[in-house]
């Protein structure tokens, strides 16, 4: 006999034992908040422990990576998709790529044949077009207001017949270095930080930013040269899902893109240096956003020599510029230390940096009230970055955003906009913006053609695939308090019998005042055994700063498991261990509830839970919810390869009513009637309404009330009564 089967035969594994294992892996929670792992693919079966993960197309270019064909039901759609993709292959021969035959030497020089960079652009979901911006011109103009207006068939036209650009993927961080020149110390940071595989919105951007119009796909400008950087900039706009590492994205073209003038400049005669202020800028709706992104910036940025700063209140921005000691060697620069001094600088002290993150108003403020003026302090801008693009376009920021926009006058300026959600009409506004913009500064004259890309990872505008949606009807405000106590108390293990949602979370209330009323309702829920109070916070807009910054600093450091808050935390914020997202007020838009419910579920990470609670007020709007839910539920099926039970119900989605124009657009203005804090009096006027969440009924309540009017009343005759029994009244 075979000792060696012998000696393993009671080795039987238990299957079922070792792939909970594996899967328990993909389990977000608070723990793994600290440790960075391989970027989970977004669209593919990276939580599935029995599927393998996508193979690395470096390692495995041929034959491992199936793309299936396209088939074309419509005629009419085949030829406009096969003129498209026609022209797709053309622009990138024009561009030098040449299917087939330079697999080997492109290879070598790590470049990819066209064939291999389809195929990988595929795979990750990735569509790349040019928006022809400046091809608009003259008469052309006119058509460009009617896109802007409202899309007319000529507009919708000639929006089909944009070219999707087959560009260079990057394929590694390494890439980073050996293709686009990128400082050794800023891919040393990258290394530190964890970052091992670009995420396919980095893949897909990188390029289109740092490389050059043969690494775009798009045709070459004749007198650029492959490294003429500058001359080859194009604006780009951004779409890709909550999470999947948009920022790490925009902060390594700002910070090479720094890098890389400091280093033209340096090579100067010193008297012919220029001391510049701010280089770049980048627009951020919230506070929170401006210093979660200026926090990453600080770390990838160590020992570069470039400053990050955010603006505070009180600020100015120092002309003089930080760059007038840059070591543009790495090994000079590697003692540097991470410059927080602009953070404790006084109040009224100007700040010098390269890359400054505000707010728009907060920027406008501190310009417009300086004696130079808003366009002699960002006329130096080259960089300017619209984080969560669509709200800073948003009437609520259009003025500001634009003002800021106008201000940066400089002939070189490179504009990226990004988001997960970004609509047609901001794509049309934003586009229009670029074209009036050069127009108005004279830049497209005797220049080569500048082009406005846009990048979209995966289904645009969706939920991410990987986060368990629940739509729970709770009948009334009474039945939405209900159902939230019952997700926090402990013995509630199941949301619907489904999965759990498990602190820390977070609850989204349409106004400050329903949050704040919340939150004092839900004060006492946690025993005092369990942290108590302490462990449940509210955030909004009306506390100061400190208050703000040191709530969301308890929730990262998991000391707060609830956290109560308005859209002010809808976006862009990241916390990573967060296991579950509660809508206690329906989002205004379907695009707020892809944000909100995109703070779980980051970068891959699956188990996350978002419960939206409904009542009867809300089911005229719950329909735009529902087909985001069902729109991402698609989107999971498709990556995993087979239909999994459905969360939301089929017929729900038949039954509920179907959401008119009118009606969102006033859903979105305002929000829901009942829980607005104002409401309408019989005059035509407004009062204030008080914000009230309670479980108990209007009629305990008032019993209640009248008890304790009765009480005071007769504390009050007691009081009285012993007065005039002491003093007794004035005798004779
Ligand atoms: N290449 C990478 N490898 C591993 N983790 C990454 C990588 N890139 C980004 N991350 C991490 O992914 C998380 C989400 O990134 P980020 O906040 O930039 O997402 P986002 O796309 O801006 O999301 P949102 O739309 O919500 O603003 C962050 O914690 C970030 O550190």
């Amino acid at each position: 006999m075979d000792p060696f089967r012998l000696l393993s035969r009671s080795s039987n594994l238990d299957k079922s034992t070792s792939s909970k294992c594996v899967s328990a892996r993909y389990v977000p929670s608070a723990a793994d908040s600290g440790n960075l792992e391989e970027p989970s693919r977004i669209f593919d079966n990276a939580g599935d422990s029995s599927k393998k993960r996508k193979r690395n197309p470096e390692t495995d270019s041929h034959g491992e990576i199936h793309v299936q064909r396209p088939s074309y039901s419509d005629a009419s759609t085949n030829t406009a998709k096969s003129n498209t993709e026609g022209r797709a292959i053309e622009s990138s021969k024009r561009a030098g790529h040449q299917p087939g035959k330079t697999s080997e030497v492109a290879r070598n020089q790590g470049k990819l044949d066209l064939d291999d960079c389809k195929k990988i652009l595929k795979q990750n979901r990735l569509k790349i077009i040019s928006l022809e911006a400046a091809s608009f011109d003259g008469e052309q103009c006119e058509e460009r207001q009617e896109v802007f207006s409202g899309r007319t068939q000529a507009s919708a036209r000639k929006e089909k017949a944009h070219v999707q650009l087959i560009t260079q993927p990057l394929q590694s961080f390494d890439s980073l270095r050996t293709k686009y020149n990128v400082s050794g110390r800023l891919a040393r940071n990258l290394d530190v930080q964890g970052y091992r595989r670009p995420t396919e919105v980095q893949l897909g951007s990188l390029p289109l930013l740092l490389g050059n119009d043969k690494d775009r796909g798009l045709q070459q400008n004749s007198d650029n040269g492959p490294d003429d950087y500058s001359r080859s900039k194009v604006d780009l706009l951004t779409i890709a899902p909550t999470g999947s590492g948009k920022t790490l994205a925009f902060l390594i073209h700002l910070l090479h893109g720094l890098r890389q003038d400091r280093r033209r400049s340096s090579s100067k005669e010193p008297s012919e240096r220029e001391e510049k202020s701010v280089q770049a800028l980048v627009l951020a709706p919230t506070h929170e956003l401006v210093d979660q992104i200026v926090n990453e910036g600080k770390r990838l940025a160590f020992g570069t020599g470039i400053k990050i700063s955010r603006m505070r209140k009180g600020m100015n921005i120092d002309l003089s510029g930080s760059n007038k000691d840059f070591a543009p060697r790495d090994q000079e620069s590697t003692t540097s230390v991470i410059n927080v001094a602009d953070d404790q600088a006084p109040k009224g002290s100007p700040i010098k940096t390269d890359i400054l993150v505000s707010t728009p108003m907060m920027l406008l403020h501190a310009t417009t009230s300086s004696s130079l003026g808003t366009v002699a302090l960002l006329n130096q801008v080259l960089y300017l970055v619209l984080d969560e693009a669509d709200v800073l376009l948003d009437p609520l920021f259009r003025d500001q955003t634009l003002s800021v926009w106008n201000s940066c006058t400089h002939g070189s300026l490179q504009t990226s906009l990004w988001s997960a959600t970004i609509g047609s009409s901001i794509e049309s506004l934003a586009r229009s913006f670029v074209v009036d913009r050069r127009r108005k500064l004279g830049l497209d004259v005797g220049r080569p053609r500048h082009h406005v890309l846009r990048l979209v990872v995966g289904l645009k505008d969706s939920a991410i695939p990987n986060i368990s949606h629940q739509l729970l009807y709770a009948a009334s405000e009474r039945g939405k308090l209900m159902a939230l106590r019952q997700m926090i108390h402990p013995t509630a293990a199941t949301v619907r019998n489904q999965r759990s949602l498990q602190p820390p979370f977070l609850v989204f209330t349409q106004t400050i005042a329903r949050a704040v009323a919340l939150h004092s309702e839900l004060l006492y829920d946690i025993p005092p055994e369990a942290g108590g109070s302490s462990r449940i916070a509210v955030l909004h807009s009306d506390l100061s700063d400190s208050t703000r910054s040191s709530i969301m600093a308890g929730f990262r450091r998991g000391e707060i498991w609830i956290l109560i808050t308005t859209d002010l935390l809808a976006r862009g914020i990241d916390f990573r261990g967060i296991n579950g997202v509660v809508n206690y007020d329906i989002p205004n838009t379907s695009g707020i509830y892809v944000h909100r419910v995109g703070r779980t579920g980051r970068q891959g990470r699956k188990g996350g839970v978002a419960v939206t609670l409904y009542t009867k007020e809300d089911i005229k709007y719950v329909k735009n919810v529902a087909n985001v839910i069902a729109a991402s539920e698609k989107q999971r099926d498709k990556s995993q390869g087979f239909k999994a039970p459905a969360e939301l119900q089929e017929w729900l989605l038949d039954a509920l009513p179907d959401v008119s124009k009118r009606t969102k657009k006033k859903l979105k203005t305002a929000g829901v009637e009942a829980r607005r804090t104002t409401r309408r009096t019989d005059d035509g006027g407004k009062e204030a309404r008080r914000m009230r969440i309670s479980t108990k009924s209007g009629y305990d309540r008032r019993l209640k009330q009248k008890k304790r009017d009765a009480t005071a009343g007769i504390r009050r005759r007691s009081a009285k009564e012993s007065f005039d029994e002491d003093w007794g009244g004035i005798e004779d």
